[in-house]
């Protein structure tokens, strides 16, 4: 039984989590999202056209020996924010940390949309979600989670991600040193391949804790807290001067004074999301007005409970409980 750790560093303004792992024989090194709210691990590659590549690292499946092309296989995806990719497949060998799968299905692109040809860090995508919603045709693939968690010490992983700071990801263990306090757990719910989970309720500032549960998923792929239209008015209407800005496409507010924290229950505790980190980003070069770190979920029929959320906590996915544990980070 095994363990594995690597550290995955925060972009500006902590828009997306990026992870080392190595792919193939000789070693081919790119730099990943690990995505709890996806399920198919894909890369950048030799097969796609020059003018769609912008400085990531590609993966070359006829650089490795231990590259098998999966013979008729496909694989097309498009995530909530409407960025897409396609390509074809191969299995190889997948290191992360001091972990390895022989034989895992990384998906090559031959296409992506701008969102991810301009996102010049990124490599590509590691899907920590369920194998379930994996779009490989005509046969789904397992994720890297998947085909390694029967050899981990448990079957889990954890997301250490921070405010602009390195943070980790945790393969087969939880960390005691990461926590301080007790971990909530809350059952999740897999049925859509997510890890969907339900809050009891939510409080602005210090107010009172409301009874309003908010069904959602933990996505590390997903940079901002997306909540009930209802709840992100209740927020904003607390702070002056908040508005809803349709050119920046969401809720705007003065940058200060800090607004009040996001609050949210987790079966029989709760996680303070700091007013800090709901101002998320300045939309202005004079600093004056932020964008807000909370937004509304509208037209995604559940919650996203994104990095704006995960990165104040220690999180684990536990793939043998089935449940979700909130801890306090140390
Ligand atoms: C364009 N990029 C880098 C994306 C990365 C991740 C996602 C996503 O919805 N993950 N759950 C969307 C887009």
């Amino acid at each position: 039984r095994q363990t594995g750790t690597v550290e995955t560093d925060a972009e500006k303004h902590d828009v997306e989590y990026l992870t080392p792992i190595s792919i193939g024989t000789p070693p081919q090194n790119l730099i990943v999202d690990f995505d709890t709210g996806s399920s198919d691990l894909w890369v950048f590659s030799t097969e796609m056209a020059a003018k769609d590549i912008k400085g990531q690292a590609v993966y070359d499946p006829n650089n490795s020996s231990t590259s098998e092309k999966l013979q008729g296989s496909t694989w097309q995806i498009t995530y909530g924010d409407g960025s897409s990719s396609s390509g074809d497949v191969y299995l190889d060998t997948v290191t992360i940390g001091n972990l390895t799968v022989p034989n895992q299905a990384v998906e090559a692109a031959t296409k992506v949309s701008d969102e991810f040809t301009d996102d010049a860090n990124n490599d590509g995508l590691l899907g920590l979600g369920f194998s379930s919603i994996n779009t490989v045709q005509p046969t789904p693939q397992n994720t890297f989670f998947d085909n390694i968690k029967n050899n981990l010490d448990a079957p889990l992983f954890t997301a250490d991600l921070k405010h602009g700071a390195p943070g980790s990801y945790n393969f087969g263990y939880i960390d005691p040193a990461a926590y301080v306090g007790n971990i909530s757990w809350t059952p999740v719910d897999s049925s859509q391949g997510f890890w969907s989970f339900t809050s009891p309720g939510y409080a602005v500032g210090t107010e009172a804790m409301r009874n309003h549960s908010i069904s959602g998923i933990a996505d590390t792929g997903t940079t901002l807290l997306l909540l009930p239209k209802s709840v992100v008015k209740a927020y904003y209407e607390e702070i002056q001067g908040a508005q809803y800005d349709s050119n920046q496409g969401g809720y705007v507010f003065p940058c200060s004074p800090t607004p009040p924290d996001f609050v949210f229950g987790v079966s029989d505790g709760i996680v303070t999301v700091p007013g800090d980190m709901v101002s998320y980003a300045p939309v202005d070069s004079a600093n004056q007005d932020c964008f807000g770190g909370i937004q509304s979920d509208t037209g995604i029929g559940f919650s996203i409970f994104g990095d704006v959320a995960l990165k104040t906590s220690f999180v684990v996915f536990d793939a043998g409980g089935l449940q979700l544990g909130w801890g306090a980070k140390n």
